[in-house]
């Protein structure tokens, strides 16, 4: 049973279709990453998953159970940090996980989960309302935690985090998935999601335009790297046609880059600079990153 399936699933509101036909599967296990420009549809579909809007046609299951009819069930096992979550201004943080635990009716150690998401006593006991964006957010992850969810479903949990703070919260999000904890995981922030992510999910005006490892991205992309070269002088007519895995090349001062589709390509390349009369003293080959990725799935009309 997958952590999350949808199957045609589609949500318009009125003219504005912001998502179409959104057939996803997220494994148990799985740390999934969802993402995509603003207004890709990433919110919608969270919010179909948790019965906050209903759609407009398809259907979706979250742990086995029908997210319009058995809502209740799936509430229970999962924890969710909301993009734009409101805290009460007025309540230590403490109070906050306290609330959550009896709301889930759970056991859970307030402290043992402030601890794990950062927050030292002495913050734990401050009023949430003078809490700086990161400490609110690892607030926020921690009343998640509570209940030791099957999924956690976490919108855009690293905005607002400093290094610091991101590097924890993918050790967070590392440590729940070894629980056996599904994260599924909506993000701008690219570094994040590849650092953390066994698969994403690439969405693009309602569609899922990609669903796959982020190595398999790059496959299928096909701009898989840059070559660096760097030579004791760049050959006068540099001709590297012919090879067909190139697709870019630029030259200047005692350095050769090379875009290639192919990085098996390589030696070939360097056996062409060479018969060019270039000695290569050193190579570098730098892999696009997700970034890169992004970009040619939401804006160059690449189709999965
Ligand atoms: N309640 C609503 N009423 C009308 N249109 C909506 C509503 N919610 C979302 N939309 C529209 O649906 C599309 C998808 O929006 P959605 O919020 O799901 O995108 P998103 O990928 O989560 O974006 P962001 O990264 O900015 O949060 C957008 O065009 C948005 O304007």
């Amino acid at each position: 049973m997958p952590a999350i399936e949808t199957e045609g699933l589609t949500k318009r509101f009125g003219s504005v279709v912001a998502v179409e036909d959104l057939n996803l599967t997220v494994e148990q296990g799985e740390v999934f990453g969802y993402l995509g420009p603003n207004g890709a549809g990433k919110s919608t579909t969270i919010n179909v998953l948790l019965d906050y809007i209903r759609p407009t046609e398809g259907t979706a299951t979250v742990l086995g159970y029908d997210a319009q009819d058995e809502t209740q069930r799936i509430h229970e096992r999962i924890g969710i940090l909301p993009e734009g979550f409101d805290l009460y201004d007025r309540l230590s943080g403490r109070k906050h996980v306290e609330f959550a635990v009896d709301s889930k009716g759970t056991d859970d150690d307030p402290d043992a989960i402030l601890d794990r998401v950062g927050l030292e006593p002495e913050a734990a006991d401050r009023k949430a309302g003078g809490y700086s964006t990161g400490m609110a957010q690892r607030l926020a992850l921690g009343m998640a935690l509570v209940g030791d969810p099957d999924l956690l479903i976490l919108d855009e949990p690293s905005s607002g985090l400093d290094p610091n703070g991101a590097r924890q919260m993918r050790e967070l999000v590392r440590e729940e998935a070894s629980r056996g904890t599904t994260v599924f995981f909506s993000s701008h922030i690219l570094g994040q999601v590849e650092a953390v992510c066994d698969r994403v999910g690439i969405m693009s005006g309602g569609r899922l335009v990609a669903e796959d490892t982020i190595e398999g991205l790059r496959e299928s992309v096909g701009s898989g790297s840059t070559l660096e070269l760097t030579v004791d002088r760049v050959p006068d007519d540099l001709d590297l046609g012919g090879i067909e895995a190139v697709d870019d090349v630029t030259a200047g001062g005692t350095s050769i880059r090379v875009t290639v589709s192919d990085p098996s390509a390589k030696s070939a390349i360097i056996n062409r600079v060479e018969e060019q009369g270039a000695t290569v003293t050193d190579i570098s080959t730098t892999q696009a990153s997700l970034e890169d990725l992004f970009a040619a799935y939401t804006t160059e009309g690449v189709t999965a």
